[in-house]
């Protein structure tokens, strides 16, 4: 946020449930340019009064604990799919130029009501984009775990470690795809000024097993590694898949990223049976098992870039 402000968007508006965090928000930015709106993107008219006059619309409201998911999968529905194709035909109808929607690995080969939900949401744009008639280009933006975002298991096994407590492990050999916040920012203003309507981008990111994390975070708190195995939890995959073998057989590959152009079949059965789809074998898929894994020595020095992990070890901040 306050690095959009500070690149002189002359409005940035928040869209949001939680009024307590928009005060605290509007209390530690204290800028004019900043305006918030309480809703919910389940209601259409809401989000229609909110894109009114606006240029870029960044849509990261969801569902997005897997568990919770998993008891109330018809919530999931409501916020992820049918709240985001709201946002889509929201942002249309105002003529809002690029809408970049946030989605997730979880959303490849879905085992879960989260990432159902969002393979939907997936699906909503690109049908949307491909329906074209619209100056607005509709995109998606995909990458794994957020180290240390609300509620993922890094400021949780601080917090144990800190209470001396053992590290609560679904299972040490389960893998997941790591990223700062800050590549997550980079691939959403990428997706921004760079997006085709109905286009993926997937940020690359390197892996690193449950278990490996707990030894580092132990490490680096100079404590000895104990742990406490959970086993897996409702919904949960072993690795995750950033990209399908179906999408790796169209992806471009950027460098930093994957950019997946929209699959522009339409429904003419016999143009699709004569020419066939894209050949995907001998083609993998890119996930958290094939990726680069991180060894806990690299884990370490990882963690020890991430502010919040800095300040619990009362080091100085590192330059932005
Ligand atoms: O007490 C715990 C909690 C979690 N885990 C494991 O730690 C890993 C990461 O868990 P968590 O931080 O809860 O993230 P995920 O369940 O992988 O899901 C997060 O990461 C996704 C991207 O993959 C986002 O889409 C989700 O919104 C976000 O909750 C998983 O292997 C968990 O099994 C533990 O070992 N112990």
């Amino acid at each position: 946020m306050a690095r959009l402000l500070s690149a002189g968007a002359a409005q940035v508006r928040v869209y949001s449930r939680d009024e307590a965090k928009q005060e605290a928000m509007r209390l530690r930015l204290r800028d004019d340019r900043l305006r918030f709106h309480v809703g919910d993107v389940r209601d259409r008219d809401s989000v229609v009064r909110a894109t009114r006059g606006i240029d870029f619309v960044f849509h990261a409201a969801a569902l997005k604990q897997v568990p919770s998911c998993e008891f109330f999968p018809l919530e999931a529905i409501r916020t992820n799919a049918l709240g985001s194709a709201n946002v889509v035909e929201a942002s249309e109808r105002a003529g809002v130029a690029g809408v970049v929607l946030l989605s997730t690995d979880k959303a490849v080969y879905p085992v879960n009501a989260m990432g159902m939900t969002k393979a939907l949401m997936e699906k909503v744009a690109y049908a949307h984009a491909r329906a074209g008639g619209t100056s607005t280009v509709v995109s998606c933006v995909r990458y794994g775990n957020v180290m240390y975002s609300r509620g993922s298991v890094l400021p949780l096994f601080v917090e144990q470690v800190r209470n001396s407590r053992p590290l609560t492990v679904t299972d040490p050999r389960m893998t997941r795809f790591m990223m700062s916040l800050g590549d997550s920012v980079r691939l959403v203003e990428h997706a921004f000024a760079n997006a085709r309507p109905g286009d993926l981008f997937v940020q690359k990111a390197n892996a690193c097993t449950v278990g490996d994390l707990a030894t580092a975070v132990s490490d680096i708190f100079d404590v000895p590694t104990k742990l406490d195995l959970l086993g897996v939890r409702h919904g949960e995959k072993l690795a995750e898949t950033l990209v399908s073998r179906e999408e790796m057989a169209r992806a471009e590959d950027r460098g930093d990223h994957f950019r997946i152009p929209i699959d522009t079949r339409d429904l003419n059965y016999s143009l699709y049976v004569d020419e066939g789809g894209t050949q995907v074998d001998g083609v993998r898929d890119y996930n958290s098992d094939n990726a680069h894994r991180l060894g806990v020595p690299e884990i370490r020095s990882l963690l020890l870039t991430l502010p919040e992990i800095r300040a619990e070890l009362s080091l100085p901040a590192r330059a932005s």
